[in-house]
């Protein structure tokens, strides 16, 4: 059955009041509030209960062209400014996300469906990257070479990279925004955003608190839309005037920004899908195991791209391990976003619904045992899962579930579970616990993905780069190496001297 054709199990919630100087519902370009005269418009829905939060302006292409000529007009003087300036702005906007930071964790839970205290928590994150990317701003240190040719110096200097087109989706409807935006902003470029068209109030949100701290206009611009998603992208990655394409979601889409990109040889940023894998071997601490499993596979309803899509676990701490991990799942509480006792939300609509119901019932159907959940229980709520003694021809062992399913499969040999791990195109995130610590340096250095989490399921923060290899995409976000995606190298050459 479709889950549309199901009525979701929360019918009604009181949703909190929230600042209405936040709630926009309009596109957002050079500082203006505007609808650009478009008279077509795109309706947001509450995930959890299918009732219309709002309708927004549904932007096209001939308005993104508009807002791209205003980025580009406004980069002539931000990417003059001084890193300091950048760096003062960038921690005042960060203050105001944080003096915000219960109204736009109600915008977010709204919209999104994710529990308040995680809204929050995801305010909190995001808001960081402005701190983070503020506080880099002015180390974008360039280098003096040696000279091999007396009478000549070299030396190189950093320079912003112009108009970025910012692509982004539903699942972290601020932090993805952010972890862009920061470093965009930080390394004196301007940017144009198309949010994911299920959560656009929580960019604009983000855009009015830029504008109360003084960004000037133009630097940043909003274009929401729903109907006109192709051709927004498409002018975003053929206009010659942006020279650079930030876009964080699924690999099919990311392949085709990329390809539309190339005719005017972009600069590409590439967050992409994963299908981490989650070993746990017997030498590992097994409470801590699964505590670091639940906080890591049903972070934002499993719709996260570092969440475990296969969890590996060897023979003689499977029974353990699996039975611990049952228990604790089914005293999950899905619900409402802004019901106290909710701890997992909707998943965001029927499609992620639909893909979580076939990988439960091709698991299933091919011998999976169902240890906890396994249903779905109207509108947009899955049952939070575990799956027993799952195998490779399912599913589950290929694609990413992107839901609350934690799949179980048994292996035997450190070697086996290596291999099981790196066959896949993806290479995101991967995670083991072990206590050898030889084991734990071998494992590391093995695993195929950009991030590797060991002892630990939690492993995103400003501080350190996020990204992955394989059909995980291109590039690093936050940390030390974020701004440079945003910035050029230039080889400065002084001769007669
Ligand atoms: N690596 C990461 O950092 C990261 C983070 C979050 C999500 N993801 C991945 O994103 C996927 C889930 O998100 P999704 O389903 O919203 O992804 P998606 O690729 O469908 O959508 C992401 C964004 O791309 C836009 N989009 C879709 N088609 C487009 C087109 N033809 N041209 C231009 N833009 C287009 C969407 O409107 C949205 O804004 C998962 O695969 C997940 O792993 C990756
Ligand atoms: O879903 C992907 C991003 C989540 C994160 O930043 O940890």
């Amino acid at each position: 059955m479709s889950a549309t054709a199901l009525k979701s199990f929360v019918t009604s919630v009181d949703i909190p009041k929230v600042d209405a100087s936040l709630f926009k519902e309009s596109a957002f370009i050079n500082n203006e509030w505007t609808n650009k005269n478009v008279s077509e418009t795109f309706t947001v829905l509450d995930p959890a209960t299918d009732k219309e939060i709002g309708k927004l302006p549904d932007m096209g292409s001939k308005e993104t062209k508009e807002a791209i000529q205003v980025a580009s007009d406004a980069f002539k003087t931000w990417s003059k400014t001084t890193g300091k300036e950048r760096h003062d702005l960038l921690l005042k906007w960060y203050r105001a996300m944080m003096e915000n930071q219960d109204d736009l964790a109600t915008i977010l839970t709204w919209e999104n469906g994710k529990t308040l205290p995680e809204a929050k928590g995801e305010v909190a994150y995001a808001a960081s990257f402005f701190e983070w990317f503020g506080e880099e701003a002015v180390r974008a240190y360039g280098t003096v070479i040696p000279s091999h040719i007396p009478g000549q110096r070299f030396v190189t200097i950093k320079q912003p990279v112009g108009v970025v087109g910012i692509i982004t989706p539903w699942n972290f409807p601020a932090a993805m925004i952010t972890r862009k935006v920061g470093a965009a902003l930080a390394a004196g470029c301007t940017v144009v955003i198309k949010p994911g068209a299920e959560t656009p109030y929580s960019a604009l949100a983000l855009a009015e608190l830029a504008k109360r701290v003084g960004i000037p206009a133009g630097v940043v611009n909003i274009v929401p839309t729903d109907k006109h998603v192709a051709d927004v992208g498409k002018e975003l990655c053929t206009n010659p005037i942006v020279k650079k394409i930030s876009f964080t979601g699924s690999t099919a889409v990311g392949k085709l920004l990329m390809s539309q990109s190339s005719g005017t040889m972009k600069k590409v940023s590439m967050e992409l899908g994963g299908n981490a894998a989650f070993i746990v071997f017997d030498d590992a601490d097994v409470s801590a195991a699964v505590e670091a499993i639940v906080a890591c596979k049903f972070r934002g309803t499993g719709q996260t791209c570092v969440s475990a899509n296969r969890i590996y676990v060897q023979k003689n701490v499977y029974e353990e391990f699996s039975t611990r991990l049952a228990e604790k799942v089914k005293q999950f509480q899905i619900g409402h976003g802004f019901d106290s006792k909710t701890t997992h939300g909707p998943l965001i609509n029927s499609k992620g619904i639909d893909k979580v119901t076939s990988h439960v019932e091709d698991a299933v159907k091919k011998g999976a045992e169902v240890l906890a959940g396994g249903k779905h229980k109207g509108g947009n709520f899955f049952e939070p899962t575990v799956l027993s003694n799952m195998t490779t021809e399912m599913k589950i062992h290929s694609e990413e579930t992107f839901g609350p399913v934690a799949a179980l499969f048994p292996f035997e040999a450190e070697s086996d579970v290596v291999a099981l791990a790196n066959d896949t195109p993806f290479g995101l995130a991967s995670y083991f616990f072990s206590r050898d610590v030889g084991r734990c340096w071998r494992v590391a250095e093995q695993l195929e993905t950009g991030m590797v989490g060991v002892n630990t399921g939690i492993i995103s923060s400003c501080y350190t780069p996020f990204g992955g290899v394989k059909e995980s995409g291109l590039g690093r976000e936050g940390s030390q190496f974020g701004l440079d995606d945003y910035m050029n190298i230039k080889y400065i050459n002084m001769g007669g001297i």
